[in-house]
């Protein structure tokens, strides 16, 4: 067996990306925009919501750029040079807007529910740890020499 197939009740069958499971471009821009729908309605998201520029329509783009690339979709948004987590590194990202990014997301992926549910659930996990990995972490105090 390649390592682009797989065996799935005696059929050889071609081996999807998680962009084709999830749904391809219509259903990562669903996602992306009920994403963003939540984070300016509901309160629960305030601090997180603080953070980003007034106008979230560039966002609303560039996050489904990233997520249509990432998933194994078209990767014009990576071609544009960017990178997502240096473009992190710098911000003051508390654990608790980390963890509101996170419970956004995975609502977002919930409401729009895409079919392949085990693909949707590891989407939803692992933004979660990403989410999770940019909370910076304190500079160990230095031992006192006394
Ligand atoms: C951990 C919590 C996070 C916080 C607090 C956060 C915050 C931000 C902020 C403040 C911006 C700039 C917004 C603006 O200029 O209006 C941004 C942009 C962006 N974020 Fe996050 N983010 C988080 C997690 C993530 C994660 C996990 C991803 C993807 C897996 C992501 C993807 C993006 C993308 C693609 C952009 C647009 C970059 C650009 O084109 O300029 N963010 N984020």
């Amino acid at each position: 067996m390649s390592d682009e197939t797989d065996q799935i009740e005696g059929e050889q069958v071609a081996r999807k990306t998680p962009y084709e499971r999830l749904g391809g471009r219509e259903v990562i821009v669903a996602i992306t925009n009920r994403f963003y729908d939540l984070m300016e309605a509901d309160p629960a998201y305030a601090a997180l919501r603080a953070m980003h520029a007034a106008d979230l329509g560039p966002m609303r783009e560039s996050l489904a750029g990233f997520l249509t690339g990432w998933s194994g979709g078209p990767r014009d948004w990576f071609a544009s040079g960017k990178c997502m987590m240096s473009m992190h590194r710098g911000l003051p990202i508390a654990r608790e807007t980390a963890d509101q990014w996170a419970a956004a997301m995975a609502r977002a992926i919930a409401d729009v529910a895409p079919a392949d549910k085990v693909m949707a659930d590891a989407m939803a996990g692992v933004l979660e740890e990403i989410a999770g990995s940019m909370v910076p972490v304190e500079a160990p105090v230095a031992a006192s020499a006394d």
